[in-house]
């Protein structure tokens, strides 16, 4: 059986200052993936994110969220969004338990305190980012890697079904790295749908089910994940001008084996097609 999909992008298109930053892209996840979003610096992974969490209007195309339209979408506690590079200390300082505390809200009636499953959310996210010994102490106290967990911390405590993360392995250390994969894997295994922006999987590698890759504001490669290096290869990299002032042509897209070719939509679930036919060297 397959699952229902929550996440369909159709036909969307970004454009910021006037220039195309996102074309054409067409994609679904599906309930319980674990998609990683990957390319070069530039390609519009996080424009995509923005745009499927409604932050960056569409200029063409249209994004559904569990069904509806993202216009008219009203369910947001059942997302959960960690953006790039943001810091967990930025403003009033404030403790790691307070901070994870602010992603209830949405769960929480207006100006009602912090109720038993409240605290109990809460305390679980603190458990599964490995920081319940660090509720009481400031954000400002920890590490930048550890930061970035409360983070997570925040989103897990608002219990979402689906997740998006921009980056958030960037610029943190190996164990942090894999406190974070552990965190996810939780995640996943509670069967939340995780869409990831990455630039190198580490040591998330093994919870991703499928990856779609970006270059120059199209969608490159739709399929079974690839090994780090192989995002580096000359078909995903940037294209020499970083001006689009041409309208783009479907003939500059790299041509990479199905499955992108291959289902109705332009988009391939990853459930089934992970035979590593769609590897962008050509090698089956
Ligand atoms: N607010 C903005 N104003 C102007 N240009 C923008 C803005 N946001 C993104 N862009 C441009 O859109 C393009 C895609 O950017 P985006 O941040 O989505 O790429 P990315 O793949 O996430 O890159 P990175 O890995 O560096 O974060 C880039 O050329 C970027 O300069």
């Amino acid at each position: 059986m397959t699952s229902p999909t929550v996440v369909t992008v159709d036909g969307a298109a970004v454009a910021i200052a006037g220039r195309p930053v996102l074309r054409g892209i067409s994609m679904e996840v599906r309930q319980g993936e674990f998609v990683a979003l990957m390319g070069a610096n530039g390609s519009g992974k996080s424009t995509l994110v923005r745009a499927m969490t409604g932050l960056r209007p569409l200029t063409a195309g249209s994004v559904h969220l569990f069904g509806e339209d993202l216009d008219g979408f009203h369910q947001w506690q059942r997302i959960g969004f960690v953006p790039q590079r943001a810091t967990a200390a930025s403003g009033v300082p404030a403790s790691v338990w307070e901070v994870v505390a602010s992603g209830r809200l949405t769960r929480r009636r207006w100006l009602r305190p912090l109720l038993g499953p409240d605290r109990a959310a809460i305390r679980a996210a603190l458990e599964v980012v490995g920081l319940a010994d660090r509720a009481r102490d400031g954000v400002t106290a920890l590490s930048g890697g550890q930061q970035q967990r409360v983070l997570i911390a925040r989103a897990l405590a608002g219990e979402p079904e689906l997740l998006f993360l921009d980056e958030p392995t960037a610029g943190v250390d190996l164990p942090n790295q894999e406190a974070l994969a552990r965190a996810l894997g939780v995640l996943k295994d509670r069967g939340a749908t995780i869409v990831l922006v990455a630039h190198d999987l580490g040591p998330l590698a093994p919870l991703v089910d499928r990856a779609l890759v970006m270059r120059d504001g199209r969608l490159a490669y739709d399929g079974a994940p690839l090994a780090d290096d192989a995002v580096h290869h000359p078909l995903f990299l940037e294209s020499h001008s970083h001006h689009h002032h041409e309208a783009p042509r479907h003939d500059h897209a790299p041509h990479v084996a199905a499955p992108l070719d291959g289902g109705v939509g332009g988009t391939a679930s990853g459930l089934g097609t992970g035979n590593g036919s769609g590897r962008p060297d050509g090698r089956a």
